[in-house]
């Protein structure tokens, strides 16, 4: 049975493609070229005759393949929600020399951008025959408000070694009209999009403005954001490289603080509003007492608060480590500070810096206690998303982009790619844009960081009980769970 439904997302109009099958199956199925114009020629998949590929057993995807959201099952459970397996197929829908594709970068720089940018040029050249493919520079605006660049794999080849993104970035600007005229105008026709939940959400307006003037033009999204909070996918590329290159950090801060009497070193992270690195680099490093995130709450006077902590450890240890992800406790920089509504350009939360705050706090109460106190801040928060990828998210980077390129040509558009399982998906634009990925403070991976720091849970029981009811518990499945659903992080829920 096939159906759309409305997306319950008032401003957004999407219909959503659903598929209903036996035992509870649902497939959360992607947009195609095919939904809303007629009569479209397809062609054999080119990679039937290239020598790599053509060898490979079963090298095109099944029309039919699918990924289920959830691999942990009960014996009655229903099947779930699944997502369309990416992959090259058959049949492409465009011709290699009809192709004229471009690729824009927006939101915030992440590692591995560059690799992902030059592995579509690749796979669009050497997989499809593609030459024409354009560079939008500086973002969404680039598309109105500046020239392009002409993208090779001769220009791209060694932009992977490269931190940032050549085509450069902006928040803002997103300007649906005008970006669809100059797609239009340009006879573009694949359109590739990376960056993160604004970028996201920006691509399915553009797709929905593409299919109400009924272009035969595919919009794809490849998800970045170094924060780990886009739903549904198991990560986000760039994040392992972010959480290793804040070991650097964290151990500098070790170091500095074993080595003065009653020694204290602050490490900032990024996670605007989910504290993944903080928590990732934590558990890696082992040198950290206490992780501050943005979805536990903490306080900083009397018992279980953070100042008895800190004090408790200085006299068991002589010295210790705080990891503070940027979104944590802002709700208390706020009510001290009386910030808190100014924006950025795409109409996100300015923050102030907690990590200032938090530290000449904890300096002024030492100060009050007449105790002494060795205090060093660390803030390397660009620089753990400024360098290029590491090897995993790398390859992780490549596999991303190959996948969007085969959606593309195979015809199907208003979709992110993504990993699901470990498997490549594609993801339509409602389900990764209606909820944004959190550490459930109730999951045992939080709960592995807390035993492994020592550190308060600074939650009274009823905090505690809320918070469960609010989570969904990781073994339960619902009846009629979908994409939808509160997701249960993957990366944290993942148990041998
Ligand atoms: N709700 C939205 N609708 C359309 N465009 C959006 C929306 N939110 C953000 N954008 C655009 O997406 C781009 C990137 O958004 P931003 O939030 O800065 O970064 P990220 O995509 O990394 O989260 C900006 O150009 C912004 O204007
Ligand atoms: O200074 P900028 O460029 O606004 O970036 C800061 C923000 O970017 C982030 O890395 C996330 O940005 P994105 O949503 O663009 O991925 C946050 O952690 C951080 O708050
Ligand atoms: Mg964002």
């Amino acid at each position: 049975m096939k159906g759309n439904k409305e997306n319950s997302n008032g401003s957004n109009t999407q219909m959503m493609k659903v598929e209903n099958g036996d035992d509870g199956y649902v497939l959360e199925d992607v947009p195609h070229l095919n939904d809303y114009l007629d009569g479209l020629p397809t062609y054999p998949n080119p990679l039937r005759s290239n020598p790599a590929y053509s060898v490979v057993k079963q090298y095109f995807v099944n029309d039919d393949d699918t990924v289920p959201q959830k691999v942990v099952v009960h014996k009655d459970s229903p099947r779930g929600t699944h997502f369309r397996r990416a992959g090259p197929r058959q049949k492409v829908y465009f011709s290699s020399d009809e192709v004229h594709a471009c690729i824009v970068t927006c939101g915030g720089l992440c590692p591995g951008l560059n690799t992902v940018i030059r592995e579509l040029v690749c796979a669009l050249y050497h997989m499809y025959g593609v030459t024409r493919v354009l560079g939008i520079e500086g973002g969404y605006r680039g598309f109105y408000s500046r020239n392009t660049i002409s993208l090779t794999p001769k220009i791209v080849n060694d932009i992977h070694k490269r931190g940032g993104t050549i085509l450069g970035t902006s928040r803002g600007g997103h300007d649906t009209m005008k970006i669809v005229d100059s797609i239009q105008d340009r006879g573009i026709n694949q359109v590739y999009i990376i960056g993160g939940d604004g970028t996201q959400k920006g691509a399915a307006v553009i797709f929905e403005e593409v299919r109400r003037r009924g272009l035969k033009v595919a919009i794809a999204g490849i998800p970045k954001t170094i924060d780990n909070d886009i739903p549904v996918i198991d990560r986000s590329f760039g994040f392992d490289t972010a959480v290793e290159e804040a070991q650097r950090a964290i151990n500098a801060a070790h170091v500095e603080a074993e080595s003065a009497e009653n020694g204290v070193g602050v490490v900032k992270l990024m996670g605007r509003y989910c504290g993944f690195i903080a928590m990732y680099a934590t558990l890696a490093s082992r040198d950290v007492d206490v992780c501050l995130i943005p979805e536990s709450p903490f306080y900083l006077e009397g018992e279980g608060g953070l100042f008895e902590y800190v004090e408790k450890r200085l006299k068991e240890d002589g010295h210790m480590v705080i990891v503070i992800a940027e979104g944590a406790g802002q709700d208390l920089l706020d009510k001290e500070l009386g910030l808190g509504k100014e924006q950025d350009a795409s109409g996100n939360k300015l923050l102030a810096d907690n990590g200032l705050w938090v530290t000449q706090k904890i300096k002024d109460y030492f100060a009050r206690k007449k105790l002494s106190l060795t205090l060093k801040y660390i803030d390397p928060t660009y620089m753990i998303r400024a360098i290029p990828s590491n090897a995993s998210d790398s390859v992780y980077c490549t596999l991303l982009a190959q996948s969007c390129v085969h959606g593309a040509m195979a015809g199907y558009t208003g979709y992110t790619s993504g990993l699901v399982n470990g498997r490549q998906t594609y993801i339509p634009f409602n389900c990764i844009n209606e909820k944004r990925n959190h550490v459930v403070i109730t999951d045992r991976m939080w709960a592995r960081l807390v035993s492994s720091t020592n550190q308060p849970s600074f939650l009274g029981s009823v905090v505690i009980a809320k918070a469960k009811e609010e989570e969904q518990p990781q073994t339960q499945l619902l009846d009629g769970e979908n994409c939808n659903d509160e997701k249960i992080n993957e990366i944290g829920t993942h148990e041998n």
